[in-house]
């Protein structure tokens, strides 16, 4: 959902934050309007109103993990983290962590990337939210809380049957007991458990306007994509 929507209807700084992000038509190729947060982060005022925003929203809600999507989420999250009294994760593009990582693909417009995150650095159960600069087609954050979530299907099912599935296994479990969740628990792949309470953007692209759930999460933007009305 949009801040707008929730609670900071007419809040000046909203409209601020807009103004201080530039926007670069045809890049990085003909067509995209680039959203660039470079330059709200030159000013002082709007990136620390969008920090406070963030934290103002999730200081109470007992988060304990901040995961920063790389690269954009990374300007983001750490101020946001320390506000808010959690750690800060990264989830980064292959081969950028030294540790031993559990990854997710994911597709983009052309082609597809992955997202790692470090063995250990976020424990079952814990409490998380995802942050980026941008949601576009939602895919990257979706994979952002693959990562943290809950078992995941080895095999590449909708989240509908997926959901079944994992109905069908408690109830078999509650008959079958303990060596039928061994034997059937070989087809899925481990991920860390965490809860992951909302996904956080600075910038929803309009497609994502309304839509304010992200396989299953909620969505938490603060502002639209500007419109090219200055050129760079
Ligand atoms: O909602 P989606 O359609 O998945 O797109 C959003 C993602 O695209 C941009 O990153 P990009 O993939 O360009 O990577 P970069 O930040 O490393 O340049 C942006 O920073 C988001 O992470
Ligand atoms: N228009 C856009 N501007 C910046 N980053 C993006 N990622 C996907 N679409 C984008």
């Amino acid at each position: 959902m949009f801040a707008e929507e929730n609670g900071l209807k007419g809040d000046p700084r909203l409209q601020a934050i807009s103004q201080a992000i530039r926007v670069v038509p045809h890049f990085p190729k003909h067509g995209i309007m680039f959203q660039d947060i470079t330059t709200l982060l030159l000013d002082h005022k709007a990136f620390k109103d969008t920090v406070d925003i963030f934290v103002d929203r999730y200081r109470d809600m007992h988060i304990s993990v901040v995961a920063g999507i790389e690269a954009r989420g990374f300007m983001f999250g750490p101020s946001i983290a320390l506000g808010i009294g959690a750690k800060f994760v990264p989830l980064r593009k292959p081969r950028k962590l030294p540790g031993e990582v559990i990854s997710e693909k994911y597709a983009l417009e052309y082609g597809t990337d992955c997202l790692e995150l470090h063995v250990g650095a976020v424990q079952p159960g814990e409490r998380a939210i995802v942050i980026d600069d941008l949601v576009a087609t939602g895919g990257t954050l979706s994979a952002g809380v693959k990562l943290l979530g809950d078992l995941q299907p080895l095999f590449g099912v909708g989240e509908g049957l997926s959901l079944f599935v994992y109905i069908l296994f408690f109830f078999i479990s509650l008959v079958m007991v303990q060596w039928m969740w061994s034997l059937l628990s070989t087809c899925f792949v481990e991920r860390v458990g965490a809860q992951v309470v909302e996904c956080a953007c600075v910038i929803g692209v309009p497609d994502v306007k309304g839509q304010c759930r992200l396989i299953g999460k909620p969505l938490y933007v603060l502002v639209e994509p500007r419109k090219a009305d200055k050129c760079y």
